[in-house]
Formats: structure tokens, C-alpha cells, sequence
């Protein structure tokens, strides 16, 4: 039977991040996509011109249409823009029991536009991190969870414990925006160990959807069953190819390539798309 993934989050109409590039990652990693859509922007590689709420009734609604029916092998949430929407959605993936559950908490998009709401961030803490399986901040995300500055690795160990106290029972502290070094280290923390998780980094203003991407791949492989580590490896190696093979759309930060992954493993060229 095939694995099924459900993403919770809001729409990017340039297809680059949000649910477009979750479920365009759970496809290209053999996993049946479902989602929740939260908020729609309006969105282009320049940057973000609207942000649209659903109505909490909707996203209600969404949520019991998936629970009644198509129950997920894995869950991730990514913009969810206020605090009454983080209400609803944790209640839901508690009533339903949907484990699995993978959280990038997302904020600011990279424009810096607002994606969640300040006085958010703390029923973010309450209500979703203690059902986290896996929780993927990148830096800026961390020091607004942890209210701490994060300058050198062991701040971001330190970070990682704290979101790990919070309950989140793994934590990716992604390190794509520490551009001071030639490598971009991501640090995960399992409660017992630290983890370095390093990668060269490339050159390329094509970064738009990069998180969104990355977590979706980890739901991806946990639905299908892989353990975290795994997981965490292949979502690395395929935002690295994402990245690496850019698709050059777009006058400002455009998508990353979700085809690079497979293309590489079937021999595919990725810029001729031919093999
Ligand atoms: N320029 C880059 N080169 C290689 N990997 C990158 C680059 N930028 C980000 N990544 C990777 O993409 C993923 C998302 O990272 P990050 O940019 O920190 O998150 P976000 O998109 O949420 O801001 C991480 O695994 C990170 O290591
Ligand atoms: C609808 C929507 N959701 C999330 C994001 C943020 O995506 P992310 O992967 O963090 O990449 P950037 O936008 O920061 O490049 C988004 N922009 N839109």
C-alpha cells in the first residue's frame, strides 16, 4: 500500500515553498500527498504581495475530511500564521492521533514578510512542539523559540536542547543562514547526541522554498517508515541537489529544483531533461 504524507500549510502561487513544494517533494519521493490549506499568499520569487488567513471553519473542515477518511502515515505543519489556527491544528492531529508529526515553524518568509504572527510563537511552544516528532528551525527561528542569540555551534546546541525541552523529540537547527563558512552545517539533536550534518555550500541566489522543501522531504521518508536519521539524510541529500541544479526562473530568489533528486538517481540531466 502506499505511504501517505499530509502537509498543513499555506499556499505559495509561485509554486516554490509552502504546500506547492510539499507536495511536488512528497511526489517526488514515491509518497501520496494530502493538505491542509491554511492561508493563501499571494507570492513570486520577488517576493510576498498578500497573505490571505482561511477561515478557521475551512481549515476545521479540511482537517476533519482527512481524519475521517485518509489517514496520514506522517504530518508536517509549516505556515500556520496565528494562534488560533495552531489551536485548531493541534487538537485535530490529537484527537486523530496522527504521529509522525514534523514541524518547521515557519515565521518570516526570506523577503521578510510576516508568515507567522509574534505573538504566535508562544502557542507554537504550548500546544505544537510538545506533539513533535521532528521540529526543523533555521536560525532566526530558533532564537525566537529559544529567545536566546545564536552566533557559534554551541549556542545552537544549546538552542537544540532547549526546543528539545519544549518537547520536541528531535530537532534540525538548519544552518542555511550562517553564511560566515564555505559549509552549511545543519545540528541535529536526538536528547542523548549532536549531530553535524554538513554540506558545501552553494553559490545561488535559487533558495526560495528551501525549508519548506527540506521538512517535506523528512515526512516523506518517515511515512514510509524510515527511522529519523534516515530521513534526515536523504531530506539532505535531496535539498542538496535541489539546490545544486537550480532551475534559473524567476527575476528575484527563485524555487529550488524538485526534480534534481530523482533526475539524479534515473540519470537524467537535469538542465536538457535528458538522459
Ligand atoms: N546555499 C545553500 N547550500 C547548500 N545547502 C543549503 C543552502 N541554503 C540552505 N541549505 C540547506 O537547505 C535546508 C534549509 O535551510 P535553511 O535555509 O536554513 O532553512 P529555511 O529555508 O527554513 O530558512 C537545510 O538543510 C540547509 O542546510
Ligand atoms: C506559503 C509559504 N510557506 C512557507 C514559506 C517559507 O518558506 P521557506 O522554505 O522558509 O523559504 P523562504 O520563503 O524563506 O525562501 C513561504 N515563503 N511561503
Amino acid at each position: 500500500m502506499i505511504s501517505k504524507a499530509l502537509t498543513i500549510a499555506g499556499s505559495d502561487s509561485g509554486g516554490g515553498a509552502g504546500i506547492q513544494a510539499d507536495l511536488k517533494t512528497f511526489q517526488e519521493l514515491s509518497v501520496y500527498g494530502m493538505s491542509v490549506l491554511t492561508a493563501v499568499t499571494a507570492q513570486n520569487t520577488l517576493g510576498v504581495q498578500g497573505v490571505y488567513p482561511v477561515t478557521l471553519e475551512a481549515i476545521n473542515q479540511q482537517l476533519d475530511s482527512i481524519g475521517l477518511d485518509l489517514q496520514p502515515d506522517a504530518v508536517k505543519t509549516g505556515m500556520l500564521f496565528n494562534s488560533d489556527i495552531i489551536r485548531i491544528v493541534a487538537d485535530k492531529i490529537k484527537y486523530y492521533g496522527w504521529s509522525n508529526l514534523v514541524i518547521d515553524p515557519v515565521m518570516v518568509a526570506k523577503g521578510g514578510s510576516t508568515l507567522l504572527l509574534q505573538v504566535a510563537v508562544q502557542s507554537l511552544i504550548s500546544h505544537l512542539l510538545p506533539l513533535a516528532l521532528v521540529t526543523t528551525p533555521n536560525i532566526p527561528e530558533a532564537e525566537m523559540i529559544t529567545k536566546m542569540t545564536i552566533s557559534t555551534i554551541e549556542e545552537r546546541k544549546k538552542a537544540a536542547k532547549i526546543i528539545h525541552g519544549m518537547g520536541s523529540k528531535y530537532v534540525v537547527l538548519k544552518g542555511g543562514h550562517d553564511t560566515s563558512t564555505t559549509a552549511v552545517t545543519d545540528l541535529l539533536y536526538d536528547g542523548h547526541e549532536y549531530t553535524l550534518l554538513e554540506s558545501s555550500r552553494i553559490q545561488t541566489r535559487h533558495t526560495h522554498g528551501t525549508g519548506c522543501t527540506y521538512s517535506a522531504a523528512v515526512t516523506a521518508e518517515l511515512a514510509k517508515g524510515k527511522s529519523v536519521a534516515e530521513a534526515i539524510q536523504t531530506a539532505k541529500a535531496f535539498i542538496q541537489a535541489a539546490i545544486e541544479d537550480e532551475l534559473g526562473i524567476g527575476a528575484g530568489h527563485g524555487p529550488t529544483n524538485h526534480f534534481a533528486y530523482q533526475n539524479r538517481l534515473r540519470g537524467i540531466n537535469s538542465a536538457t531533461n535528458e538522459q
